[in-house]
């Protein structure tokens, strides 16, 4: 059955009683609650451009927003769970590029109502998973890889995936469909149960902070490309590991402007992972395509 956005963004948010709504309340509620903004620059591959033809990456060096975040409502959600996700915004001189993304490289649902579905249940506890588990096998394979994903010791030792599949132009004015992947140029590193037991609740926002003074924090970021036959339109299906991968660039978070307002209030804001250069354009990927309408209904409820 289709769902509408208020719905489908209800049920990822948390639900405002109806009356409430009606009567034009505000509801603050959002998910990736718990976030900070940071600031640095994106260095492109001068190279990129001998394969694809995609103009915004001719610049040298494009300034970056960068958002942080826990999964979930809860602003005050524990670290020590092992979501990590990744929001930026490349500001060039005429076009813009964003990036919302996961730690987990396949998504939990391939269609809105999986999608849907999963929410509403996930919120329900151990039963609703459960359920989830003996019922669709999309969840189940998102369960199975996130319970043997240990936490990070770092957002900036932890790869981010975009998870949906993009549109890329070639030299040749072919098209061809990728994802975008951002591996950590130090390295993953993830914490033992050990070094976790010793941890606060809150340590990843002041690790990050503290580490780019000293030295930044670095993405290589890479376009895995589509080979005949991969499934493009839905995230819930992975691509084999020997896909050839293209380099984007270089994304480098150093704080450098973190003393601008924009910088500090960018949680206020919304990233849109389909606010693309030309050159990119989205799949068909339901899921992709519903992301935007619903970080808009989510940003005007809290507005
Ligand atoms: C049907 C698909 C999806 C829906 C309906 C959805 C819904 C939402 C909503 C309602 C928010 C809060 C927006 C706001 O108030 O600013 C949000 C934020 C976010 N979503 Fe999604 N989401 C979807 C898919 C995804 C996927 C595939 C990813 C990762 C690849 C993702 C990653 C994030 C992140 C990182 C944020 C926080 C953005 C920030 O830092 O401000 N979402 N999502």
């Amino acid at each position: 059955s289709e769902k509408t956005m208020q719905e489908i963004v209800d049920a990822v948010n948390g639900t405002p009683d109806m009356a409430s709504r009606e009567a034009g309340k505000k509801v603050k509620l959002r998910n990736h609650a718990k976030g900070f903004c940071t600031s640095g620059y994106f260095a492109p591959n001068p190279k990129l451009n001998d394969e694809l033809a995609i103009p915004f990456f001719d610049q040298s060096k494009i300034n970056v927003t960068a958002r942080f975040s826990m999964g979930g409502t809860n602003p005050n959600a524990s670290d020590k769970t092992a979501g990590r996700f990744m929001s930026l915004k490349i500001d060039g001189d005429k076009e813009n590029l964003n990036f919302v993304t996961t730690n987990s490289p396949v998504f939990f649902a391939g269609n809105l109502d999986d999608f849907f579905t999963f929410q509403v249940k996930v919120k329900q506890g151990p039963e609703g998973k459960q359920w989830l588990i003996d019922n669709k096998p999309d969840a189940k394979a998102f369960f199975d890889f996130v319970k043997q994903l240990p936490p990070s010791a770092s957002f900036a030792n932890s790869p981010y995936f975009g998870v949906n599949s993009f549109l890329f132009t070639t030299k040749n004015n072919d098209i061809v469909p990728g994802r975008w992947i951002f591996e950590p140029a130090d390295g993953v590193v993830n914490l033992s149960q050990v070094q976790l037991a010793e941890l606060p609740d809150d340590f990843l926002k002041e690790e990050l902070l503290t580490r780019i003074k000293h030295e930044p924090a670095v993405w290589n970021l890479f376009i895995k490309l589509a080979e005949k036959d991969d499934e493009i339109n839905n995230p819930t299906v992975l691509w084999p590991e020997d896909r050839q991968r293209l380099l984007v660039g270089q994304v480098i978070i150093n704080g450098e402007r973190d003393n601008e307002s924009t910088i500090q209030t960018c949680g206020n804001s919304i990233f849109n992972p389909v606010l693309l250069p030309k050159g990119i354009t989205p799949s068909a990927d339901p899921i992709l395509n519903a992301r935007t309408p619903a970080y808009i209904e989510s940003f005007i409820r809290r507005l």
